[in-house]
């Protein structure tokens, strides 16, 4: 179906009726034609498309794209490319965010598309392309579908931005990062995974409403498979500097409390999945991947838990896991090593066995 915003537009390689080519654009269409030549087939776009500016990818144009998609125009992080499977969805969400620029006063244009070549030449690409988890599933119930299309999303990017930085988000998120980076072959440091930011920051969130005090004022960790394995670590995490279990002797909380905070904060994507019925947490998983996109892309040498590929630190010979990592324009700069107690490595061990089983699940569902 043929969509289009206020400026003209045609795909790029398509030529114009007097014989000249279009000139390319790196969002994949051109400007600067009569409307009755720009038949836009898989291409919404807007005006102003701009090199300057960065070009940010989000594949699949669901919950999380969508969500994605409007924080990063709020935040002016770059032109946002939205690509999906589904007809006329990532077209209609891209024009309906455009329309919203002149009231944001916002200078990035969207563009929404069911073509890869539009991805082309892209600075950052977010994927959450696949289906998420309802009511009584487990995330690891969507690998049999998730996996092919990683591998399928994985060939897109290797045809037309090998040069990206590649944030995956798709569940069971570090079976599939996995995928990613084996079908896109894109270099390891390039390629992570969203779920210790959000994990991290569920953690925060139930912790600011124990203690009453501001979340800014709470910093906490979560490591390990973002599953039900995962790792909230209370000896790393703190209010005002001051550790969980300090905060437990000076009688600020039980230890009780503190436990059920943490079990809360494992089953945190499932209390959503609970209480939505047709599908999983988005605002707070976009929320989490635009910060990781903003280390990359202004290079601001973030120190964040994100599933990394950790070869050598924690005695790992290569699994992606969730691990605090430095986030820079280099990507993952640093897998950084902490100290884990016997109990906690215990559990870190456990998680990443759960994971290693997932990825060599994954690796029998990629094709051969
Ligand atoms: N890592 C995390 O912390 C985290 C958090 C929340 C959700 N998730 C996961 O993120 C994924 C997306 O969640 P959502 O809420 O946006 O789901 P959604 O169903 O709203 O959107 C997914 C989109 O992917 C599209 N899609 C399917 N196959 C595709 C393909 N081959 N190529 C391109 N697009 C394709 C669908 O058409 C759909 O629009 C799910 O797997 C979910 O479990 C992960
Ligand atoms: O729980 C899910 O299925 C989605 C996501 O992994 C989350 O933690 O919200």
């Amino acid at each position: 179906m043929t969509q289009r915003a206020g400026a003209p537009c045609l795909p790029s390689g398509i030529a114009l009726g007097d014989g000249s080519p279009p000139a390319p654009s790196r969002l994949g269409w051109t400007k600067g034609l009569p409307r009755s030549h720009s038949p836009c087939e898989h291409i919404q776009s807007i005006k102003r498309v701009s090199m300057a500016r960065k070009k940010i990818a989000l594949v699949g144009a669901g919950n999380i794209g969508g969500t994605l998609a409007h924080l990063i125009g709020l935040k002016e992080l770059g032109d946002v490319v939205l690509f999906d499977i589904a007809e006329g969805i990532p077209q209609g969400k891209a024009l309906d965010m455009a329309e919203a620029t002149p009231i944001e006063g916002i200078d990035i244009a969207y563009a929404g598309t069911n073509d890869y070549s539009a991805i082309k030449d892209a600075d950052v690409v977010i994927v959450t392309a696949g289906v998420p988890r309802k009511p009584g599933m487990s995330r690891d119930d969507l690998i049999g579908i998730n996996a092919k299309v990683m591998s399928a999303v994985g060939a897109g990017i290797k045809a037309n931005c090998p040069d990206a930085f590649v944030i995956c988000i798709t569940n069971p998120l570090d079976a599939m990062v996995w995928v990613l980076r084996e079908a896109s072959g894109l270099p390891h440091n390039k390629v992570v995974g969203m779920a210790g930011v959000l994990d991290s920051a569920r953690f925060r969130y139930f912790l600011a409403e124990e203690f009453n005090v501001s979340t800014e004022d709470i910093t906490a960790f979560v490591l390990g498979g973002h599953g039900d394995t995962m790792v909230p670590l209370t000896r790393y995490s703190t209010v005002a500097g001051i550790p969980l279990p300090d905060l437990v002797a000076m009688g600020w909380t039980s230890q009780e409390k503190l436990d059920q905070i943490v079990q809360r904060t494992r089953d945190g994507g499932a209390e959503i999945v609970g209480l939505l019925k047709t599908g999983s947490a988005f605002y707070a998983p976009a929320a989490a991947a635009v910060q990781m996109a903003e280390a990359y892309l202004k290079d601001k040498k973030r120190v964040l838990p994100c599933a990394a590929w950790v070869e050598g630190p924690y005695g790992l010979d290569g699994i992606y896991v969730g691990v605090p990592v430095i986030l820079g324009a280099g990507g993952v700069e640093k897998v950084i090593e902490i100290t884990l107690n016997d109990a906690e490595k215990a559990q870190f061990d456990k998680s990443v066995d759960s994971v290693r089983g997932l990825i060599a699940a994954s690796r029998e569902l990629m094709p051969k």
